[in-house]
């Protein structure tokens, strides 16, 4: 199966289930939240038009080439009162401009005559340094869709129109499970043969930077009764998300389990690393298999559990951005599968990691994002290649 037409199929699975609850959070709670409502602008921003310079507010028709009196200074946050004929008031950033005036000249541009009356060296625009009212945003407008997720910025902006709280998607809870009789968690003594869990360390984080509630299952044993018996548990979640045991290996349940107790919708994809990825559905429950490599993980994750994620929580972008650099290494010899190598962006070029084993997970740590090689497709240095940059795969 192509990577396109699994992302596709986890699309429209994720599209097809019921909608998430929503509820209402604080700003500070709302954070990497899925915004479930439109944003609708309460009030006009700024709501009285102020001055973007500290100078001198006028109305520009005043000005004959001659001189104006100051009549009053106008500090942010104080009220001003209406500019009499021949009059200019003094006026700093944000202050509000007084009724009747319609420009501000910045002070640089102004010459202080010895009796406190001021002269205007250059000509004075009418609106110049002026923000008028609902020069930003106007009451009624919709400022943030349904779907955007919510970061610094948008929350930055709901602060703005003086919003307190937000209605956004419920936080989708997410089971994860680490197969494996080979793996310990950090902390434990390794013994013969063990190594440690990171895959569990690395998706819980990652689940977490997406707004997933995590129902932690820990390490399951290489055994189809105790694989069973876990997708069997898990009854409230909406998803389950496991690593490991789903190749061809005589300890790899997870594919049997879901035949013979659930739905199998897809295994197996032509994608490297990841080629064993394993979709399917266990008492109702979508179940995402990704295999055990940490590169394998982190690369079906990122291209293909993320994307799910992402949809099932009502985000408009469930994609990463990803864009075209050249090619910093040439491919002549190239597989039957997609290819996502982890890459640095030197000079401007993607130069992959020396070891693209997928067992290696540091490779992601060292590198800026994954570089997509076409399947069947050679590359000579200098082509232009997809580059998908981590900082948008790991938010
Ligand atoms: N004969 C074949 N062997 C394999 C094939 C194949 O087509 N023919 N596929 C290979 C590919 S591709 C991948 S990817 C791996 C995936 O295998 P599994 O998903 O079954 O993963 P495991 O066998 O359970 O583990 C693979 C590897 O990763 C280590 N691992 C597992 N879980 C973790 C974890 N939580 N933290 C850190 N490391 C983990 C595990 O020890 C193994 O070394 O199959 C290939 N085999
Ligand atoms: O698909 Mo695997 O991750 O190539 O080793
Ligand atoms: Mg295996």
């Amino acid at each position: 199966m192509s990577v396109e037409a699994a992302l596709e199929a986890l699309l429209a699975q994720a599209e097809a289930a019921p909608a998430l609850g929503t509820e209402s959070l604080t700003l500070d709670a709302a954070q990497g939240r899925v915004l479930a409502a439109p944003l609708i602008a309460p009030l006009d921003l700024p709501p009285w038009p102020n001055s973007a310079m500290d100078g001198y507010a006028l109305r520009a028709g005043d000005l004959q080439g001659n001189p104006l009196v100051v009549c009053q200074k106008i500090f942010a946050g104080t009220q001003p009162v209406p500019l009499q004929p021949g009059c200019c008031a003094r006026i700093f950033t944000g202050a509000p401009i007084p009724e009747g005036a319609d420009s501000v000249e910045m002070q640089e541009n102004v010459q202080v005559l010895d009796d406190g009356r001021v002269s205007f060296i250059e000509p004075v625009r009418a609106g110049q340094h002026v923000r008028p009212r609902a020069g930003e945003i106007r009451q009624g407008e919709c400022v943030l869709a349904a779907g955007t997720r919510l970061g610094p910025v948008e929350l930055g902006l709901a602060a703005s129109l003086g919003t307190t709280e937000l209605p956004v998607t419920r936080r989708l809870r997410v089971a994860l499970i680490s197969t494996g009789d080979e793996l310990v968690e950090p902390g434990e003594p390794l013994l013969a043969g063990q190594i440690y869990n990171s895959n569990r360390v690395l998706l819980r984080h990652w689940l977490h930077r997406l707004g997933c509630e995590i129902v932690d299952m820990g390490i399951l044993p290489d055994d189809l009764a105790s694989v069973r018996q876990c997708l069997g548990s898990l009854q409230q979640v909406d998803l389950i998300l496991s690593t490991g045991g789903v190749s061809v290996g005589e300890a790899d349940f997870l594919g049997q389990a879901l035949r013979e107790g659930g739905e199998l919708s897809f295994w197996k994809l032509a994608i490297k690393p990841g080629k064993p990825l394993t979709f399917g559905v266990y008492n109702g429950t979508p179940v995402l298999g990704l295999p055990g490599n940490p590169a394998s993980t982190l690369v079906t994750f990122g291209l293909l559990a993320r994307p799910w994620i992402l949809r099932r929580m009502g985000a408009a972008v469930a994609e990463p951005m990803s864009f075209k650099v050249p090619a910093g290494f040439d491919w002549p010899r190239p597989g039957s599968r997609r290819e996502y190598l982890r890459a640095r962006l030197e000079k401007g070029a993607a130069v992959p990691y020396a070891n693209q084993s997928s067992s290696i997970l540091r490779s992601a740590a060292w590198a800026d994002g994954l570089v997509e090689v076409r399947e069947h497709s050679t590359l000579n240095i200098g082509d232009p290649v997809r580059f998908i940059p981590f900082s948008e795969l790991l938010n």
